[in-house]
């Protein structure tokens, strides 16, 4: 079908995916930001387009509502699985894709009525090194790194997990607050140590294996959850000590399970839900003048 999209979203981070070759028009920075616009758009938290792999089952290209691309979605991945398989692209439940974050593997979860309702992600390697997110500080690894936003002297871990995350913790029985998100988010994101800026988390330990955490994504802003963001709190907080694998943690939108092996290896589980499927309408990006 001629733009065809799929709407899906994992607790809440929202994902239209779709395979370019139906779109009659051009995936560019501009046409991103006009269906990820929620009043003049479809409305998400960004697109998931199908690409060929040379080195996986399938290839997945991530675009966030700004119209600049990620190199990794832990949410966009289960749900790029469940268009894969509600869609009939594939048949099966377990298959590898190739992102510009690296190789991972999905495995779905499918109820009675055929419907995917589950994600296990092997979301690949976690690393705390300066270059891989990248970030310009000199220092073997970015563990507890003094950094300034809004005027506070913060300790910051980063963490690449493909994509670059910049992790705050308060301690165990402390509080973030939205006001906190909203205020610190986007000097963070944009901070001048972080060439291609950073999705950000304000984390909390709430118990020896769960955190929580609030969520400011690279080029989306506040979003409800982030699979990507929730591997690297989880990586951070294992490396700091504060906590152990494998880890609960819960967002605004819901809660995944991560593990963390003693390599910093990640695995992903947690929901996913199909929306609707669409057809864009072809005046969308085309207004009669
Ligand atoms: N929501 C995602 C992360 C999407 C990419 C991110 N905004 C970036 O620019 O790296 C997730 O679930 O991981």
């Amino acid at each position: 079908m001629k733009n065809a999209f799929f709407k899906g979203h994992g607790l809440g981070n929202d994902y239209i995916a779709l395979n370019p070759k139906d779109l009659d028009f051009k995936l560019t920075p501009k046409t991103i930001r006009a269906i990820c616009d929620r009043h003049w758009g479809v409305g998400s938290d960004g697109i998931l387009a199908l690409t060929a792999s040379r080195k996986a089952d399938f290839g997945l290209r991530i675009y966030n509502p700004d119209g600049s691309e990620a190199e990794k979605s832990g949410n966009g991945l289960r749900i790029f699985g469940c268009y894969l398989f509600a869609t009939k692209i594939t048949k099966r439940r377990s298959f590898s894709v190739e992102t510009k974050g690296g190789l991972v593997h999905i495995d779905l979860e499918v109820d009675r009525r055929g419907q995917v309702v589950g994600a296990t992600v092997d979301m690949g390697r976690a690393t705390f090194q300066p270059r891989a997110l990248p970030c310009t500080i000199r220092a073997p690894e970015l563990i507890l790194q003094p950094i300034k936003a809004v005027g506070q002297s913060l300790r910051f871990t980063g963490v690449s997990v493909g994509n670059p995350h910049c992790v705050v913790f308060k301690d165990k029985g402390g509080k973030w607050t939205r006001e906190d998100l909203l205020r610190m988010g986007p000097e963070l994101e944009n901070h001048s140590i972080f060439p291609k800026r950073t999705n950000v988390q304000l984390a909390v330990p709430t118990g020896p294996k769960s955190l929580y955490i609030l969520i400011w994504e690279r080029g989306a802003g506040e979003t409800q959850a982030s699979g990507s963001s929730s591997c690297a709190a989880a990586s951070a907080g294992v490396r700091l000590g504060l906590i152990k694998s494998p880890v609960t943690v819960k967002a605004p939108g819901g809660t995944l399970l991560i593990t963390v092996d003693a390599q910093y290896n990640l695995t992903m589980k947690g929901p996913v839900a199909e929306v609707y499927q669409g057809q864009l309408h072809p005046a969308f990006l085309t207004p009669a003048k």
